[in-house]
């Protein structure tokens, strides 16, 4: 995939977004957008003359390979909440990304390019070098402050790497930057904490006077101070710095306590008690400790009873409740890889779940037709998921250290099936719909075509096994909510509803529900990511599968 890219940005700040969604959103803004236009940096220090957008904070710039510059505008193109959108950035540009924020030493793919290189970059796609404003003055000074006694100490250093070339700020400049600057500590660790999930870094520009970015990083200040010693390798280690791996535990967890404990500590009602956090790894203690004494400090700055608490593993399937501190008032709520996956394409599953076609039942103002072109539709459709589901039955067996019983879940869904090609058969001469002429319409062709290929034993259980889940449930989320008190569901077609909304589907889906999730946590990140880019393509088709039943193909 990162053949396609040429150059990407990161940007933003933590306190607005996710610093992965920083990262991606940048990336793809740049990589997918064939304007070069950043999507989602904020703030002032480079400013869009044609459309007033400002972008503060070019934190990194990495050149990959073979760059191809497209033509395709993904922003214009394809709005936010696209599910071709969301499977763009999630399957062909995930690697980038990885690429990008992940990857390290020679697995890693970046092309370093100087300064002036940057430059022109920025000038040829419209962005235009504005003086840094004091607040991102301001922010870089608090973001040294772990390594630096004092501003002055800040200013001297940074006049000093580039021979005052570069970082030439008056007098009364100083004077209104020191005000600025909170004298009480704590405040500054939290300030500090708060903004520097990145450590900046200023590069010069060649023979003139003013900062062209702050550049965000996450290092150490060791790494700060050999980074000041050379110019140019700034960039290789700004690049470098990027790489969040290593700092993914700080950067995630800082990124997300901050803002939990800020919203926690103006709320009033309940007051909170005490906030526990535990944070689960299996390096990098140290690392992780120090990211619990900088929330420690936040937290008493805002006066939030805290504690923090790091449990080592040598793997994540290694974790049981015993391990956590927990009184007996307490419970642990594990999130698992099926709901961040829901919590993260709400949207599309809700888009899935909650169809128009689905809600025109629901209401009761369905148009007969369309519910007859679903039946008979789906009838092919079922009819191509039994060799899907018997080819899941057949992984599982082969593939799944069967202790836990997936054969046998399975196994139901596929004499399930039986009875729900009779029932079609049924409904069909119940309503007059004649199967034998039945022709398979484009969406159901292509969703039809996607089953076979998760048939391939090239796809794994796993993979496998996410489609299967995904399929079911959302026909039993759909159909249930047909069934809701509310509803207006008409009389006859309640029975179809039943079928997949009924309480034990349910039970079964969330039987698949657990096997994924199980199957999952030991599943390489490879893995993760095909089932949750096939978990989106199984959205996909099943939207179009409505859209076309109710005749919007
Ligand atoms: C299109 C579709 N999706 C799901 C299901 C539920 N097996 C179904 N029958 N049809």
């Amino acid at each position: 995939m990162s053949n396609d890219v040429l150059l990407s940005f990161v940007g933003g700040f933590p306190d607005k977004r996710s610093v992965c969604n920083n990262v991606c959103e940048s990336f793809y803004g740049v990589a997918i957008d064939g304007c070069y236009r950043l999507l989602n940096n904020y703030g002032n220090e480079f400013e869009r003359p044609d459309t007033g957008r400002k972008t503060e904070e070019v934190d990194d710039v990495t050149v990959l390979k073979n760059g191809v510059e497209g033509n395709l505008c993904l922003a214009t193109c394809m709005k936010r909440n696209c599910v071709s959108r969301e499977i763009v950035e999630s399957v062909y540009f995930a690697e980038g990304i990885r690429n990008m924020v992940a990857a390290e030493g020679e697995e890693r793919r970046v092309r370093y390019v100087k300064f002036d290189v940057w430059r022109a970059f920025f000038v040829r796609y419209g962005m235009e070098e504005v003086e840094l404003s004091m607040s991102s003055l301001y922010q870089a000074s608090t973001r040294f402050h772990p390594c630096m006694e004092s501003f002055d100490d800040y200013l001297s250093e940074l006049n000093e790497s580039f021979n005052g070339r570069c970082y030439n700020l008056s007098g009364d400049k100083i004077k209104d930057l020191k005000r600025l600057m909170p004298g009480n500590r704590i405040m500054r660790e939290s300030s500090t904490t708060y903004a520097s999930s990145y450590l900046p870094m200023v590069a010069p520009r060649s023979n003139e006077s003013s900062i062209i970015s702050v550049k965000g990083s996450g290092r150490k200040s060791a790494d700060y101070h050999s980074f000041m010693k050379h110019s140019l390798p700034v960039y290789k280690r700004s690049l470098k710095a990027f790489r969040v791996q290593k700092r993914s535990i700080d950067l995630a967890i800082r990124a997300q306590c901050i803002s939990l404990m800020q919203a926690l500590a103006i709320r009033e009602n309940p007051p909170i008690e005490r906030l526990k956090i535990t944070a689960i790894g299996t390096t990098l203690r140290t690392k992780m400790e120090q990211t619990g004494k900088r929330l420690s400090c936040f937290a008493q700055a805002l006066n939030i009873p805290f504690s923090f608490n790091t449990i080592m593993a040598t793997h994540l399937k290694d974790i049981n409740q015993d391990m956590f501190d927990i009184t007996e008032d307490e419970t642990v709520a594990k999130i698992t890889v099926t709901e961040t996956w829901l919590r993260k394409h709400r949207h599309l599953y809700d888009g899935a779940t909650r169809h128009p076609f689905i809600c025109s039942i629901r209401d009761g103002n369905i148009d007969i037709s369309a519910f007859k072109t679903w039946l008979g539709q789906d009838y092919i459709f079922v009819r191509a998921f039994v060799p899907f589901v018997a080819s899941v039955l057949t992984k599982a067996y082969k593939g799944s250290d069967d202790g836990n019983g997936d054969v046998e879940v399975i196994l139901g869904g596929v004499a399930a099936l039986h009875d729900e090609i009779s029932w079609f058969k049924k409904e069909a001469f119940k309503w007059g719909v004649q199967l034998s002429s039945i022709v398979p319409q484009k969406a159901n062709q292509e969703y039809c075509r996607f089953l076979e290929s998760l048939i391939s034993p090239e796809v794994e259980y796993k993979v496998a096994a996410v489609a299967f889940w995904a399929i079911e449930t959302i026909y039993q989320e759909s159909f249930a909510h047909c069934l809701e008190d509310d509803s207006k569901t008409p009389p006859e077609l309640k029975e179809t509803c039943q079928r997949w909304g009924n309480e034990s589907f349910g039970q079964y889906c969330n039987s698949l529900r657990n096997i994924v999730d199980r199957q999952l946590e030991k599943a390489s990140d490879d893995v993760i990511t095909k089932a949750e880019a096939t978990l989106l393509r199984v959205l996909e088709h099943e939207v179009d599968f409505w859209n076309m039943s109710h005749g919007r193909t």
